[in-house]
């Protein structure tokens, strides 16, 4: 296993996103993982459609949530997922108007990944970026480093946001030289949720763009933090 790896470095992975004032990070999550997939066994990276899984699958709730175990399954019974530019994402519950005959990408079939940090770390560097549910307590006032909230503060057993593992590393603190192995995780916020009630000119001047780590976040690997190991899974693509 390597130290670290990062399949932004393969074009596996598209810019940040931003899901806005809509509870879609499930299918953020899951267009994120199918994006990788398809890259990495067509050699070509889409951007593909969340707006499509917010409007037309029945199996979740757009804008009140969903997983992406559905969202997999719903892609594969709508016959596809579109592009980003074809059905373009607008932040709110719409009336699906899917068109299979714009299918941009295909899914047939989806996997649960085990909890072994390890072995997620290993399937990872040799299949793609991971879908997962994690517990979104730590990422509210997140302002860079690596994350490591005590047990209780991030319960994992409270998976409550959809995310995607895209790489992994080591960082090694200034003074104590501490080695803390960490995931990096695409998020799909452009502010934190607490700063979206913040006046635009103090977040465009003092935070800039993007949330976080130019829009990623780097997480505690090896024990379970915040439950990212919890819920990992992947789609099949054809
Ligand atoms: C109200 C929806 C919030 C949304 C994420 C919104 S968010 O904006 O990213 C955010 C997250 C945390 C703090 C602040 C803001 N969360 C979800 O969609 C999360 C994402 C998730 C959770 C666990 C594992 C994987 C992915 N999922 C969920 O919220 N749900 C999972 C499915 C559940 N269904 C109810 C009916 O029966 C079938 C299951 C509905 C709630």
């Amino acid at each position: 296993l390597p130290t670290s790896f990062d399949w932004r470095e393969y074009g596996a992975v598209t810019p940040i996103k931003n899901q806005g004032m809509c509870g879609s990070c499930w299918a953020f999550s899951t267009t994120g993982n199918v994006e990788g997939q398809w890259a990495i066994k067509h050699k070509n990276l889409y951007s593909l459609s969340e707006q499509e899984l917010v409007d037309c699958d029945s199996t979740d709730q757009g804008c009140n949530g969903g997983l992406p175990e559905n969202a997999y399954e719903a892609i594969a019974k709508l016959g596809g997922l579109e592009s980003e530019q074809d059905y373009p994402y607008d932040g709110e519950d719409e009336q699906c108007h899917f068109n299979k005959s714009m299918v941009q990408v295909t899914v047939n079939g989806s996997l649960e990944l085990p909890e072994d940090e390890i072995m997620l770390a290993k399937w990872l560097v040799k299949n793609g970026p991971i879908s997962i549910g994690i517990n979104a307590n730590a990422l509210q006032f997140y302002m860079g480093g690596v994350s490591h909230p005590f047990k209780f503060l991030c319960n994992p057993a409270d998976l409550d946001h959809g995310m995607l593992i895209v790489g992994f590393g080591v960082h090694t603190t200034k003074y104590l030289h501490r080695r803390q192995p960490y995931w990096l995780v695409k998020n799909s916020w452009a502010y934190p949720v607490f700063k979206k009630t913040l006046p635009f000119w103090i977040v465009k001047n003092s935070w800039g763009e993007q949330w976080g780590e130019q829009g990623y976040y780097r997480v505690y690997r090896g024990d379970g933090t915040c439950g990212v190991n919890k819920m990992a899974t992947s789609c099949i693509v054809p």
